[in-house]
């Protein structure tokens, strides 16, 4: 493990380490389920079941709009995305093992950089 940034105190380096890490995960070859919000016109059922609906793009939104406080609100936000993911797809659904594979990279993402 090799150490790509220090989280320093300032909240403008956690914004660029946030900045790295949702580069890397608009990047991977899983992530087309998430890079924009689920239309519930077409995914029926999804309004109804998913409480808090959230994808790649509003979180980009969001830390361009400075509404994250830190880094610890912005993983939050990325763990809802792949909470609402098994909440809604089965596992052994492309859109479900998609997932799984997203929220591991992104557990090793974060111990890299640590
Ligand atoms: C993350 C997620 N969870 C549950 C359902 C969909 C999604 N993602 C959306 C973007 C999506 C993915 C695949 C799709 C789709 C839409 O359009 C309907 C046709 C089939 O292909």
């Amino acid at each position: 493990c090799y150490k790509i940034a220090q989280i320093s105190k300032d909240d403008n380096s956690q914004l660029a380490v946030c900045r790295v890490l949702l580069a890397e995960l608009e990047a991977h070859k899983d992530a087309w389920p998430f890079l924009t919000p689920v239309n519930h016109k077409v995914i029926l059922g999804y309004r109804k079941v998913i409480k808090r609906p959230m994808d790649f793009s509003t979180i980009k939104r969001k830390l361009n709009n400075n509404l994250y406080f830190n880094l610890d609100t912005f993983i939050a936000d990325v763990n809802l995305v792949f909470d609402n993911c098994e909440k809604f797809n089965e596992d052994d659904s492309d859109i479900g093992q998609a997932g799984h594979n997203m929220r591991k990279f992104f557990h090793e993402l974060l111990h890299l950089k640590k």
